[in-house]
């Protein structure tokens, strides 16, 4: 075994290091970065495992950059390390709970900042004059590249405002910008010569050329993000360093977001995600830093990285290929949103032929037209995205994109949301939105359904079973029964052997559907998708108008005087109320058996009052309808099935499972005479 593993070992140095050469020195990769650090991962692993294997020469002490020849070679005051990081989620939350036990005790600020793709640089200031520029190297030493620094136009030669620091080494990322990239490409082009796959293999490469000429023309930038050595600053945190530092003239990092907790932090990563595709310039995660200077002292340093802050990386793979056609989906409620349809091509092992290009306002901001070079980028788990066009490579004068005018499924005119950038169908009969339509009518906020979930969803969609809500009511246990799943299973054999939806999963269906047939007119009109017509608003609109019927002789100047209504949702009902769809959904709900009428009741009021109540056995004194409707009179919830949030079982003669499943979990159960009783109170 230990002879395997000193292998391997040996094995994963050598093409850590021919990587390492390849990103450090040539500025180039032969893998992703995810690919490298899975590598380095079992590298660390191996090591772990077998103290005898440890080196000091190993990449995994190391930090990777290596000098250039030609360039003068200058040791760090102190050193530029590296930055552990993570893929996922469960890891940066294992990091934050390992550094919360370090600091046991203390409340920790953490600072949340974009992982800027450039190339680290540290800029020596003394007495405020720029002196002394240097790579990260192999963090110890770097290369001197003052020169090129110099041309970095928004680093000042000489600091603003009137107190500079004696000593001042701001660390930072060296970067260029995507517009800057996609000109210089075209410049490229024109001398006949390659293109640079991204900011960052140019920005290295730019960084340690001899003549400054060169950087001058390719206008890098510069983010500060950390400090090295200094003498009289005043910042006791990270935030303080880098107002501190922005009032000297250094830009410091952008969008900062100080965070009071761990927790805090794992929430927000979301709000940096969603800019991020905005960003004019490349960032391939977010770094997360322990606010409090004297807090990072006392966590110290591990091997090559502080232990004050961590990298949550994007797993971050682009590729070129050819946009032949744009066309239109219709989503969720409607929306319409642009797809483009790609030459495929292969990024991150899955084959991509389509990408989101968001909405209209995209299309216009990217100039993406049909038969465009683009760039196509996946990130971690978003859908692929269109980043930029290679516009020099665009052959001739190609036609902008015409946004179509009306719904590519059903016809009807589109409309542009209201100040907003979505253009949707505002067609409640949209097929396309049918899908959409029925999940959320089955879903817990709108019917409760037991049973019909996405996948049931689909599988009747699919058999062309039900073209509107009211149809659900009319399937039968037969035509449910044979349905066949899109999944097949393997057999013993490795044979494909189909699978059906099954006599019990159908008969359950059937059932958990006609057990909502009660459910009762508010919660009908909420859970068929009108616009502004919620559960709330479907609960004051039905205690003013108790049948369907009833609404529908509203006014809306009768709905919008009701309290709580506004215009917006008068209008909304009463155009829903008089439309052909309206009319003819409702009129296919009485067919079907549903009530259509609000029991009324001043809701939260009654002996039962937020409780669920199932009913069972053969009942003496009331129908089954009759009882439902007295339990919901008086504030509660007639439910079909027992469960753990059941609050009461009222049991007739003959009651079977039901009763015994409440006993089982403690549920009260209640004798007729006593629901009587109760109500009666
Ligand atoms: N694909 C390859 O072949 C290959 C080869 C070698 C290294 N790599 C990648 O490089 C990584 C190792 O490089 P590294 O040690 O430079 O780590 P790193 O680049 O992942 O992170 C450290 C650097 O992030 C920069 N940074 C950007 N924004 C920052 C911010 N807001 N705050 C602090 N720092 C910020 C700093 O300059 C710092 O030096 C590997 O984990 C791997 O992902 C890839
Ligand atoms: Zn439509």
């Amino acid at each position: 075994m230990a002879k395997n593993a000193a292998t391997r070992v040996a094995e994963l140095r050598q093409e850590i290091r021919r990587l390492d050469h390849l990103y450090y020195v040539e500025a180039t990769s032969a893998v992703s970065d995810l690919e490298y650090d899975k590598l380095l991962e079992e590298l660390k692993s191996l090591e772990q495992q077998h103290p005898e294997l440890q080196s000091s020469d190993s990449p995994t002490q190391r930090v990777g950059d290596a000098p250039v020849e030609h360039l003068v070679q200058v040791e760090h005051r102190v050193p530029m390390l590296s930055i552990d990081n993570t893929y996922s989620r469960e890891d940066l939350a294992a990091y934050f709970e390992r550094t919360e036990k370090q600091l046991e005790g203390e409340s920790i600020q953490w600072v949340m900042e974009y992982k800027i793709d450039g190339v680290a640089a540290s800029v020596r200031y003394e007495e405020g004059l720029m002196t002394l520029a240097l790579t990260r190297g192999n963090g110890n030493v770097g290369d001197d590249i003052t020169h090129n620094i110099r041309t970095v136009r928004d680093l000042p030669l000489r600091t603003t405002g009137k107190n500079a620091p004696k000593v001042l080494e701001v660390r930072g990322e060296v970067y260029m910008t995507n517009s800057d990239l996609a000109d210089l490409n075209v410049r490229q082009a024109d001398a006949g010569q390659e293109a640079y796959k991204n900011t960052r293999n140019v920005t290295a490469g730019t960084i340690r050329l001899l003549d400054p000429s060169v950087a001058a023309e390719r206008n890098l930038r510069f983010f500060c993000h950390g400090v090295g050595e200094t003498d009289g600053l005043k910042a006791k945190n990270h935030i303080e360093f880098l107002d501190e530092v922005g009032k000297l003239g250094i830009p410091p990092t952008p969008h900062v977001k100080l965070l009071k907790d761990s927790k805090a932090a794992l929430d927000a990563v979301a709000l940096l995600e969603e800019e991020m595709p905005d960003l004019p310039f490349e960032v391939d995660g977010i770094v997360f830093k322990v606010n409090n200077f004297a807090q990072r002292e006392r966590l110290g340093i591990r091997s090559k990285s502080p232990r004050w802050l961590i990298a949550y990386k994007f797993e971050r793979y682009e590729a070129v290929t050819t946009l032949q056609t744009i066309t239109v989906q219709v989503g969720k409620t409607g929306t319409i949103t642009p797809v483009a349809n790609l030459v495929p091509v292969e990024i991150a092992d899955t084959t991509v032929s389509r990408a989101s290009l968001h909405n209209a306002d995209e299309i216009e901001r990217l100039d993406v037209r049909e038969g465009d070079t683009v760039v196509v980028e996946k990130a971690g788990k978003i859908i692929p995205k269109v980043v930029r066009v290679e516009k020099h490579e665009r052959k001739g004068d190609l036609p902008k994109f015409e946004f179509p005018t009306h719904c590519p499924e059903c016809g009807t005119p589109l409309v542009r949301d209201e100040g907003g950038v979505y253009i949707r169908c505002p067609s409640p009969a949209c097929p396309a939105q049918l899908r959409q339509r029925l999940v959320y009518f089955g879903s817990r906020p709108g019917m409760d359904i037991d049973g019909l979930g996405e996948e049931v969803v689909d599988l009747l969609i699919s058999h062309d079973l039900v073209h509107n809500y009211a149809d659900l009511y009319r399937l039968t246990q037969d035509q449910v029964n044979g349905l066949v799943w899109p999944k097949k299973r393997k057999g013993k054999d490795g044979e494909q052997i189909d699978v059906a939806f099954g006599e019990r999963n159908a008969a359950k269906l059937i059932k958990g559907i006609a057990e909502t047939k009660s459910r009762g007119l508010a919660r009908l009109l909420s859970s068929i998708s009108i616009r502004h017509i919620g559960p709330s608003v479907a609960r004051i609109l039905t205690a003013e108008h108790p049948s369907f019927d009833q609404l529908c002789q509203a006014s809306i100047e009768d709905l919008a005087g009701i309290h709580e209504i506004g215009d917006a949702i008068a209008k909304s009902i009463h155009e829903f109320c008089h439309s052909d769809y309206g009319r003819d959904l409702f009129a296919q709900f009485k067919d079907v058996g549903l009530d259509l009428t609000q029991p009324q009741v001043a809701t939260g009021d009654g002996v039962f009052a937020g409780k669920s109540i199932v009913v069972t056995g053969t009942l003496k004194q009331y129908k089954r309808d009759e009882i439902k409707q007295l339990i919901v009179q008086h504030g509660g919830r007639a439910s079909g099935s027992i469960s753990k949030s059941t609050d009461f079982l009222v049991a007739g003669e003959k009651a079977g499972s039901k009763l015994k499943k409440a006993e089982e979990l403690g549920i009260k159960i209640l004798s007729e005479d006593e629901f009587k009783a109760m109500i009666e109170s």
